[in-house]
């Protein structure tokens, strides 16, 4: 069956020549699911895989803008609707300017495997722009986002597509961009999660992403009656995953001893004090490196440009953006006596990395499953909304807890099922990708 796979992975090459990061992930989780085609010729027969690799639409359009200055820019948006087979299409906006349809296309093919183990109904999509928030001022921020919805309204809705936030969009951002929507439909509806509290948000989805990849590591631990507590972390990022991981990795007892943005990184063996960071990048939108400037930080130091994965440690969090953990950087964390890896960003370690880690026997949990209690709370946030009810914080993270504790024993008897024990790329690819297949099965060519 590795042929059907090396066949549609050679076409998808060709077609898509110029898209890195795509091919990257496509071929991670094609070479991955090669094992369940001789349990399931009918996919095969059903053209399920070269159905899946195409996504079903792609929007891309321009987003005009007039910044402080009176001077109009010009960016571009894009919206990748690749997978609707498991439910309506649900996924981020990232707002940065190394976005492409490369990188919107990887993280919407990442995002429908993610979004079918979370178990909840919903499909797989990404979109953002080139536009990078960083340095802007409110005003410009908003004129962007009302452009960017201009266009945008009319490809979602509460029951086709329900975007939320990712990189470079956050509470700030979700709301002129809900405000926009609302304005222009004339209908105060659920069409993006990490809306404020005061407009249909849930409480926890800030805090998901990162409480999530913290739970499920505890859930791995401890099953290798193993725990969190006393083990000193790092942490890559100092963003919204960042930060929540880091806070939730403190109160199981962890330490953690570096935290970056991606000027440098800073470092201090008695721990970071998490509640700065959340001041410099939540309140003040600063840099990491204001850290120093605190009182208490005497033992800190910030190293500009570092390898943050130089900092010795016992769990690696990658928590920044796409390739940020090189071959080179696992090798590091590896000679380091690193055990484990558990990815809150998208696709943070190369592939090189990622056989590193496992040819060195180390737990890694991938961020498809890892990171996917963040989309998991937008999926209760839905609930809610629709309802027209408010669950407590307990209630909320309570749920949360017991979805990433779900993920893990899905991924990790999926890995056995197939003969990988331990080997969660295997486990995860193969329990997202067999709701999804079933689901277009059932579904017919569509
Ligand atoms: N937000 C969410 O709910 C979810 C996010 N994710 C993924 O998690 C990752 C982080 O997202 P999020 O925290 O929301 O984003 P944010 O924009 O809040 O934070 C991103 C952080 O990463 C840093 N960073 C960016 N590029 C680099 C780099 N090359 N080297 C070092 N640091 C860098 C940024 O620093 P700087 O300020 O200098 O740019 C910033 O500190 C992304 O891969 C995203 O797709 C996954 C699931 C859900
Ligand atoms: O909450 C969501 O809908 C999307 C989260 C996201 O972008 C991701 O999981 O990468």
């Amino acid at each position: 069956m590795m042929s059907y796979v090396k066949k549609v992975l050679s076409d998808l090459k060709e077609k898509n020549s110029s898209q890195e990061e795509f091919l990257q992930a496509a071929t991670e989780i094609l070479e991955s699911i090669a094992p369940v085609f001789e349990k399931h010729p009918e996919f095969q027969e059903n053209a399920i895989l070269e159905r899946l690799v195409e996504p079903e639409r792609i929007i891309m359009f321009r987003v005009p803008w007039v910044d402080d200055n009176g001077k109009i820019q010009v960016n571009r948006g894009f919206r990748v609707q690749f997978n609707s087979a498991v439910g309506p299409y649900k996924g981020g906006l990232r707002f940065h300017d190394s976005v492409n349809l490369s990188i919107m296309k990887f993280l919407a093919f990442e995002q429908i495997l993610k979004n079918s183990l979370t178990e909840m109904s919903i499909g797989g999509a990404k979109g953002g722009s080139d536009f990078n928030p960083k340095g802007r001022s409110d005003g410009e921020v908003m004129r962007f986002c009302q452009s960017f919805m201009d266009e945008l309204y009319r490809h979602i809705g509460p029951n086709t597509d329900i975007p939320a936030g990712d990189m470079g969009v956050g509470g700030r951002e979700v709301g002129f961009l809900f405000g926009q929507y609302k304005k222009l439909v004339d209908g105060h509806v659920a069409v993006l999660t990490g809306a404020g509290l005061e407009f249909g948000g849930s409480l926890v989805r800030k805090e998901a992403t990162g409480y999530g990849l913290i739970y499920i590591l505890d859930e791995a631990l401890k099953m290798r009656n193993e725990t969190i507590k006393g083990k000193n972390i790092v942490v890559s990022g100092s963003g919204n995953v960042a930060i929540y991981a880091a806070e939730k990795a403190e109160t199981y007892g962890a330490k953690v001893l570096a935290m970056c943005d991606s000027s440098g990184y800073i470092y201090d063996n008695n721990g970071i004090n998490v509640d700065i960071v959340k001041e410099i990048k939540e309140v003040k939108r600063g840099r990491i490196k204001d850290y120093l400037k605190y009182p208490n930080t005497e033992s800190a130091q910030y190293v500009e440009g570092g390898i943050i994965w130089n900092v010795k440690c016992d769990i690696a969090l990658p928590c920044a953006t796409q390739n940020e953990l090189s071959e080179e950087s696992a090798k590091i964390l590896a000679k380091n006596n690193t055990k484990y890896v558990a990815e809150g960003a998208n696709m943070p370690s190369t592939n090189e990395a990622v056989d590193v880690f496992l040819k060195n026997n180390m737990l890694y949990l991938p961020g498809k499953a890892a990171n996917a209690g963040g989309v998991a709370t937008s999926a209760l946030e839905m609930a809610q909304r629709s309802s027209r009810i408010q669950w407590t914080f307990e209630e909320v993270d309570a749920k949360l807890k017991t979805i990433m504790v779900n993920i893990y024993h899905n991924i990790d008897n999926a890995a056995k099922k197939y003969g990988f024990e331990g080997n969660y790329v295997v486990g995860a690819n193969i329990a997202g990708f067999l709701k999804v297949a079933n689901a277009m099965l059932a579904q017919g060519v569509v």
